[in-house]
């Protein structure tokens, strides 16, 4: 009998089905696990290269490859994402994503999965793990900027794992903000402007597609930790100069903060640790501090989350 050709041995998983498989329970303990493997750069725990990248020009947009392999736990897959700086009239996402997983002793393909919820879902846990660590012990008030794709994982992340006793939102459309509040499920406030949104606010998202500072030092309390997700190429900002100076500043991984966040390099501040350091306790959680938590996004986090998909895809075309 003649084999099917290999591609089409592969697993298919479409957006709806990784929706189905993916939940932040199982998601997040897999998520933290992985950050402390990368940084311990240990080389059988966690290969991973910063993301290469290649500009769309004409699109306003990059194509971002971002390989990895974990040895130990026989884990080798790469995303390919295209993000799009898009004009208000465009009704296309964002964030397009496909990951591949393969067999790293044949080099066979073993799943071909959408990665559009698996980029929202796994940044959105990063940024759950980033607040749990870093934000002051009995923090109430959660405020998100921006109201898009990332916004929403991330409502529905720290609403489900975390307890906020008021979310407010604030969009640079307000008409954004208002549709986002009628799609989730608790109550939020929009707010006028940012330094309404953040007055007082004891955890903070960034979610913009901004490339300028949307968020100031002086509007934020001390004390107050920031999980800053947009802004991923060296010259787009979305915090000010005064907030990086006056935080201590995490990140998911330093050579990519240094290669790729605007944030960092133009204010020109040290990365203090990595989130891994301090999940490995290397490094202090400085909870009392003004904390920033720069994220680029990493492939181990892709790594792990397409493999939870797929485990879980298994376990249910089996019924194992
Ligand atoms: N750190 C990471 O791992 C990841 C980061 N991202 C980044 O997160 C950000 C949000 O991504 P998505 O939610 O998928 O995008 P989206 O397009 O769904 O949402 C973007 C939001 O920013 C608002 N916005 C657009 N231009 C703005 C401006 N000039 N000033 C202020 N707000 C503006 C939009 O109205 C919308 O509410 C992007 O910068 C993206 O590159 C996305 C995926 C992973
Ligand atoms: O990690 C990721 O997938 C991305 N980071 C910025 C845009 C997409």
């Amino acid at each position: 009998k003649k084999a099917l050709p290999r591609l089409l041995n592969a697993a298919q998983i479409p957006l709806r089905e990784v929706e189905s498989l993916l939940h932040y329970k199982e998601l997040i303990p897999r998520l933290e696990e992985a950050l402390g493997k990368f940084s311990s750069r240990d080389s059988v725990e966690v290969i991973q290269p910063v993301r290469s990248t290649v500009p769309l020009q004409k699109h306003n947009g990059f194509l971002g490859l971002m390989p990895t392999y974990m040895e130990n736990d026989g884990v080798l897959s790469t995303k390919l994402v295209c993000f799009y700086n898009r004009g208000a009239g465009s009704t296309l996402p964002s964030v397009s994503a496909t990951v591949l997983l393969l067999d790293p002793e044949s080099g066979h393909m073993k799943a071909v999965m959408d990665g559009e919820a698996i980029t929202s879902m796994r940044t959105a846990g990063a940024s759950e793990i980033s607040a749990k660590l870093l934000m002051r012990p009995g923090a109430e008030v959660l405020a998100i900027l921006g109201t898009g794709q990332q916004a929403l994982s991330h409502y529905n992340a720290f609403t489900e794992m975390l307890s906020f006793k008021e979310v407010r939102v604030w969009n640079h459309r307000r008409e954004g903000a208002e549709k986002f509040c009628r799609s989730v499920s608790g109550p939020v406030t929009v707010c006028g402007s940012v330094e309404e949104a953040v007055r007082g606010a004891d955890v903070i998202v960034t979610v913009t597609r901004s490339t300028e500072p949307v968020l100031c030092g002086r509007w934020v309390k001390p004390g107050a930790h920031v999980a800053a997700v947009g802004a991923c190429r060296p010259d787009w900002r979305e915090l000010d100069d005064s907030l990086m100076k006056e935080a201590v500043v995490y990140a998911d991984s330093r050579e990519g903060a240094m290669a790729e966040s605007g944030d960092v390099i133009l204010s020109g501040v040290e990365v203090f640790a990595e989130l891994g350091d301090v999940i490995n306790g290397i490094k202090p959680a400085y909870r009392e501090k003004t904390t920033v938590f720069k994220s680029l996004g990493m492939g181990v986090e892709d790594a792990v989350a397409a493999n939870l998909v797929y485990e879980q895809w298994k376990a249910k075309a089996y019924k194992l």
